[in-house]
C-alpha cells in the first residue's frame, strides 16, 4: 500500500476549460442540502458555539455542533426558531440516549446527527446508529471516528448514512503517542484507502494544515473535510483570548483533553495555543476561492472533477507519478 500525507502529494494540472475561476461550483450535497464548500469546522468547544452554527446556516455552510456541557434540546429549538437547520453531537452513553428520548418526546428531529467517539468501530455505535434509525429516522447519521476500510464497511452496514474518517491526525492530538494507533501522519492515505470500500459519503477529520489540502482530500475520496485549528484562531472562534508578548492567541484544545475533561483521565489530547488571524466570513471565502481555483486546475468545473486528476508523491519510497488509466 502507498502511504502518503498532505505534505507529500501534489496534484497534477489538466487543461483549463473555464475563463474565470468564478465559473466553478465548490458547492457539495450532504444529506439533501447543498453546501457552498467542502469544509465543516470540527465539532470542539474551541471551535464552534451556537452563534457560529446560526451564522453558518444562515449563509450555506455545514456545521455540526459539540457535545460538551451542552443542552442538545435547547440547541435544535433554538436552530428551529432562527429557521436553520439542526446538526448536533452525540456520544454512546446512557445520557445520549436519554437525549434521543426527550428528542422523541417533544417532537423534535435534528436534520443531522454525528455519532462522535474516538474509537468508531464499536458495538457502542453500531447500538446508537440502530436507535437512532429507530427512533429518528428522518435524521442523516454521521458516524465515526474510524480509520480502516473494515470499519466504513460495518458502519455503513449498520446504517451510517456517512462515515468520519482520522484517527489521531489532529493538530492537538496526541493518540498516537499514548497509545500506538491512528491514521496520523497518513491521513490522506488512510482515506484514500477508506473511499475504496466506501459506498456513502467519507468526512476526513483532522490532518487540514492548508487550503490546498481540502482539494487532496477530494482526491482521494472525501466528500468534506472536518477542520479544526485553521478555524481556532479566528476573531469568533470561541476558545479564550491569550495574549503573549502582545500578540494575541487563541486557546485551542483536544476534545479529550483534560482542559475539555476536566480530569486528567484518558487523556488523548493537548492545549495549544493558535495566533489570531481574521475572520470566519473572510477565511471561508478564501477557502472558497482555494476550492475554486483548485477545480479550474483539474480542468473541471465541479468540485468532484478534481477526483480526476492525476498526482505525485514527492521522497520517500513511494514517490512517482500516478497516472489514472
Ligand atoms: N479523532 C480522534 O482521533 C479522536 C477524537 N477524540 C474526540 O474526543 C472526544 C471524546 O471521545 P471519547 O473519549 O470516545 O468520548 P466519550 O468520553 O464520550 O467515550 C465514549 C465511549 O467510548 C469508550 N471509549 C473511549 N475510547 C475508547 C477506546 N479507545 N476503546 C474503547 N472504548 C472507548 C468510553 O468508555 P471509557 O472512557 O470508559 O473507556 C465511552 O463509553 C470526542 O469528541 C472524540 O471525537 C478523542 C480521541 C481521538
Ligand atoms: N486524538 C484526538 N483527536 C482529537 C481531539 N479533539 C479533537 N480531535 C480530532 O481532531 C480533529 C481536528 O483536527 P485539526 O488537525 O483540524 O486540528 C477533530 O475534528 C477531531 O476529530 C483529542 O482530544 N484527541
Amino acid at each position: 500500500m502507498e502511504i502518503f500525507d498532505y505534505d507529500n502529494v501534489l496534484l497534477l494540472p489538466r487543461k483549463c476549460r473555464v475563463e474565470s475561476r468564478s465559473e466553478c461550483d465548490a458547492g457539495v450535497t450532504l444529506g439533501g442540502r447543498s453546501f457552498r464548500i467542502p469544509v465543516v469546522p470540527a465539532n470542539m468547544k474551541t471551535v464552534i458555539n451556537e452563534d457560529i452554527c446560526v451564522w453558518m446556516a444562515q449563509n450555506g455552510y455545514f456545521y455540526v455542533m459539540h457535545r460538551f456541557d451542552l443542552d442538545n434540546l435547547a440547541f435544535v429549538k433554538r436552530m428551529a426558531a432562527a429557521g436553520v437547520y439542526a446538526s448536533i453531537s452525540l456520544g454512546v452513553k446512557k445520557a445520549d440516549y436519554d437525549t434521543v428520548d426527550r428528542l422523541v418526546t417533544e417532537g423534535l428531529a435534528p436534520d443531522y446527527i454525528t455519532i462522535d467517539i474516538a474509537h468508531g468501530h464499536a458495538d457502542t455505535v453500531q447500538r446508537m446508529i440502530g436507535y437512532l434509525k429507530d427512533k429518528l429516522p428522518s435524521s442523516f447519521v454521521i458516524a465515526g471516528n474510524v480509520g480502516t476500510p473494515e470499519a466504513i464497511i460495518d458502519l455503513e452496514n449498520w446504517g451510517a448514512d456517512a462515515t468520519k474518517v482520522g484517527i489521531g491526525p489532529g493538530k492537538v492530538c496526541i493518540t498516537r503517542l499514548k497509545t500506538g494507533f491512528g491514521t496520523g501522519g497518513w491521513q490522506l492515505s488512510a482515506l484514500k484507502w477508506c473511499a475504496r470500500v466506501a459506498t456513502k459519503p467519507i468526512i476526513a477529520d483532522g490532518g487540514i494544515r492548508e487550503h490546498g489540502d481540502i482539494a487532496k482530500s477530494i482526491r482521494f475520496g472525501a466528500t468534506m473535510v472536518m477542520i479544526g485549528s485553521m478555524l481556532a484562531g479566528l476573531e469568533e472562534s470561541p476558545g479564550q483570548t491569550v495574549e503573549v508578548d502582545g500578540r494575541l492567541f487563541k486557546e485551542y484544545y483536544g476534545s479529550a483533553s483534560d482542559f475539555n475533561k476536566g480530569e486528567y483521565k484518558h487523556v488523548e489530547g493537548k492545549r495549544i495555543l493558535e495566533p489570531v488571524k481574521g475572520s470566519l466570513k473572510d477565511t471561508l471565502r478564501e477557502m472558497e476561492e482555494d476550492v475554486q481555483s483548485a477545480i479550474s486546475y483539474s480542468g473541471g468545473t465541479k468540485l468532484m472533477d478534481i477526483r480526476k486528476v492525476n498526482y505525485v508523491i514527492l521522497g520517500g519510497d513511494n514517490a512517482g507519478e500516478h497516472l489514472l488509466m
